[in-house]
Order: C-alpha cells, then sequence, then structure tokens
C-alpha cells in the first residue's frame, strides 16, 4: 500500500483513502465561508466525507449537489459530500475536523466584536453538537468571529480540550505580507510575514520576522508605522464597501492550506491556547503552532520586547472579553442556557484548567 500526496498535499493512501484528515463536518455549510470551505476541501480531495451542517438545510443540500458536479468536472472522486440532518444528533458520527463558520447575519462596522454577542449565543447553542462531533479526538477549528474570543469562550462552556481548539487567522498574516510589498515595492509573493495576537484590533505584526526572498530585513520606523496604519484599517475600509459578504475567497482557501499544514505537521499561526506560554494570560490568541499527535502544540518564538508586550496585552483583553461577554449574555430564552449557566462555566474553568495542565 503506497502513499499519494492529493493536490493539496496531504498524503493519501489509494487503499485505505485519506490519512488525515478523514472526516469533517462544516457547521454554517449554507453560508458564504463554510460552503466556499467544503468547495475548497473538495475540490483539493482533502478527507473521506465532508458533513455538511446547516440550519439553512434546503442550501446545504444545494450546496452539496453543486460541488459534487464540479469535483466531477474536476475530476476529483473524494471526498463523498454528505448533508446531516441537524434534528438527528444521535446518528451523528464523530469527525477528525470540526470547523464552525455558523453566524448570525453580521454588518460589519469596523470591529469584529461588534458581533461577539450575537456570535456566543449562537456560540453556545451550538457546542453540544461540537462536543458531539468532536468526540474525544477532534480538532475544532472555529471561524467565525471574533474568533480568539469565541475560541476562549468555547473552552469555558465545555469540556474539549484546549489543545484541541483552534481559530483561523491566517488572513491577518497574508494582509501583512501584501501590506510590506506595498511599502517595500516587492511581489508579494517574496515577502514571509506574520501576524500574531488577536484577530482584530489587538494584532501583532511581526516585524522583527519578516523576511524578503528568504533573508531578514529591518524596516525603519516610519516604514513599519504606514506598514501598521495599513493592516490596522484593512477592516475598516472593507466595512465601508458595504459589500454584505465577508473574504469568501482567502478564508476557504486557507483553510485548506492550514489543514495540510497541520496533516503534514507545519508551523502556522493560528488563535490557540496560551496555557504555559511565558508571561501570556491564559486565553485564546494567534501563536506559530504545530499539530502532532492529533494536539495542537505552540511552538517556540521570540520576538521582539515590544511584540512580547503586545502579545500580553491582547491575551488579557481576549480573556476579559470572554469572562465579561459570559457573564453578561440576555436572560434566558426557552432552550438556551443563560447567565446562570454562564456564571457556572466560568468558575468551572477554573476546574478545567488545572485538569489540562496537569
Ligand atoms: N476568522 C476569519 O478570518 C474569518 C474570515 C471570514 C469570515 N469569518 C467569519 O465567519 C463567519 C461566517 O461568515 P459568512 O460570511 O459565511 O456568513 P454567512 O451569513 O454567509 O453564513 C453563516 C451561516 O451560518 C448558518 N447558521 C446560523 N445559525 C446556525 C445554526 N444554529 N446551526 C448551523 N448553522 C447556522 C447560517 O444559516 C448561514 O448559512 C462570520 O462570523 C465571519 O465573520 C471569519
Amino acid at each position: 500500500m503506497t502513499a499519494e500526496t492529493n493536490p493539496a498535499g496531504v498524503e493519501q493512501s489509494p487503499d485505505d483513502g485519506q490519512a488525515w484528515p478523514r472526516s469533517i463536518a462544516v457547521i454554517g455549510a449554507a453560508g458564504l465561508i463554510g460552503s466556499g470551505v467544503v468547495y475548497q476541501l473538495a475540490l483539493a480531495g482533502v478527507g473521506n466525507t465532508i458533513h455538511l451542517v446547516d440550519v439553512k438545510e434546503n442550501v446545504a443540500r444545494a450546496h452539496a449537489i453543486d460541488i459534487s458536479e464540479a469535483q466531477i468536472l474536476a475530476g476529483v472522486r473524494a471526498p463523498r459530500l454528505s448533508v446531516v440532518d441537524p434534528s438527528a444528533t444521535d446518528s451523528w458520527d464523530e469527525v477528525d475536523v470540526v470547523i464552525v463558520a455558523a453566524s448570525a447575519p453580521e454588518v460589519p462596522g469596523g470591529d469584529r466584536r461588534d458581533f461577539l454577542a450575537a456570535n456566543l449565543r449562537l456560540l453556545r447553542l451550538l457546542a453540544p453538537t461540537i462536543e458531539k462531533l468532536s468526540g474525544n479526538d477532534g480538532i475544532v477549528l472555529l471561524l467565525s468571529n471574533p474568533v480568539d474570543v469565541l475560541a476562549e469562550c468555547l473552552h469555558r462552556i465545555t469540556d474539549i480540550a484546549p489543545d484541541r481548539i483552534l481559530g483561523y487567522s491566517i488572513n491577518d498574516s497574508v494582509r501583512f505580507q501584501a501590506a510590506v510589498a506595498r511599502e517595500i515595492g516587492v511581489e508579494p509573493h517574496r515577502v514571509r510575514a506574520q501576524v500574531l495576537g488577536e484577530h482584530g484590533k489587538g494584532q501583532v505584526p511581526c516585524f522583527s520576522s519578516v523576511l524578503i526572498d528568504g533573508a531578514p530585513v529591518t524596516l525603519t520606523a516610519s516604514q513599519q508605522e504606514q506598514i501598521r496604519e495599513d493592516i490596522d484599517g484593512w477592516f475598516q475600509r472593507w466595512s465601508a464597501l458595504e459589500p454584505g459578504r465577508s473574504s469568501g475567497w482567502t478564508t476557504p482557501l486557507g483553510v485548506v492550506r492550514m489543514i495540510s499544514m497541520m496533516a503534514r505537521g507545519e508551523t502556522f499561526p493560528a488563535a490557540a491556547w496560551t496555557a504555559g506560554a511565558q508571561g501570556l494570560e491564559e486565553a485564546f490568541i494567534a501563536l506559530p503552532v504545530t499539530m502532532g499527535s492529533g494536539k495542537v502544540k505552540r511552538t517556540d518564538w521570540q520576538g521582539s520586547p515590544e511584540e512580547q508586550a503586545a502579545l500580553v496585552k491582547a491575551a488579557a483583553s481576549v480573556r476579559e472579553a470572554a469572562a465579561l461577554n459570559l457573564s453578561q449574555e440576555l436572560p434566558q430564552e426557552p432552550g438556551r442556557p443563560g447567565p446562570a449557566n454562564a456564571v457556572t462555566a466560568t468558575n468551572e474553568k477554573t476546574r478545567k484548567a488545572d485538569q489540562w495542565r496537569a
């Protein structure tokens, strides 16, 4: 049985199918990002089965038909697409990766934290589904915004091990790469640059590790300021266009790249649990990570003192936003956990944090 590499670069065996991940569930699969993720995974031949989950089941079914036909056109045999009946949770199997792209309707206004209250309510509703689908070993990849605060909330309200939760934030690094390229007048593909910290206002562009053609480069203070202004203004410029859509091209492609890097044990930036990272409060912020033995692992990274200080600030801010919003949720509606449960969840956090550290 020989292994082969599929178009996404993920190891695959002709007899045995995909090595990892074999199965993926996409929650919010009828939406722009969710359906885009399914499309990219399907055409890249990642996994044996992709389960599509969405309250708009009819739209998810239409996407599944359309994307399956695109697979025929592209000559791709796997993965198989399966639309899951959201009411038949008993029959759901555990999967290797649960991708969460479900979202309340969003009107971008310049700050992703504006979506927190509504998407946290949704996350609470979806938490049992996410726990069931991810089982004991699955990785949960959050896309819904604000991604790091929601990752922190998910950790607090569920029993999912924090080293199985990740938040997608690669777009920030892509935008940093583009801004550096614009500033110094080179093609973006010649630049390597990563953003850590929060996906939003607390982002930390790592100027100390910018590479051009693989070689370190020192940018002047004024260049750094220009680049910072450029990337900090990205979401506001996007919102001002009033496009009525999020980044439906970059994000799904980035998700497939991220899953490929996870499968290959490569390092990439993602919102991950900070526990044990020197000087950082426990929270989820973007750090360089790899995946090994089915767990997310932080990789060593040494930034400048300013970058380290900005990470410290970002972790504290994410932690505080999660705690505050969990304790301030609206009064309980029928069938939805309310503030009392949020407080319990916050208290639970202490117990669980000790358990994960043990
Ligand atoms: N992390 C990132 O870099 C990044 C990039 C782009 C978008 N996003 C975020 O991804 C999320 C999705 O964006 P979008 O443009 O696809 O939004 P969208 O409105 O097109 O899709 C959201 C989907 O969620 C579904 N949904 C709502 N409630 C649900 C439930 N209870 N169960 C299952 N599905 C449910 C909706 O039916 C809809 O299909 C947003 O929060 C957006 O901000 C994050």
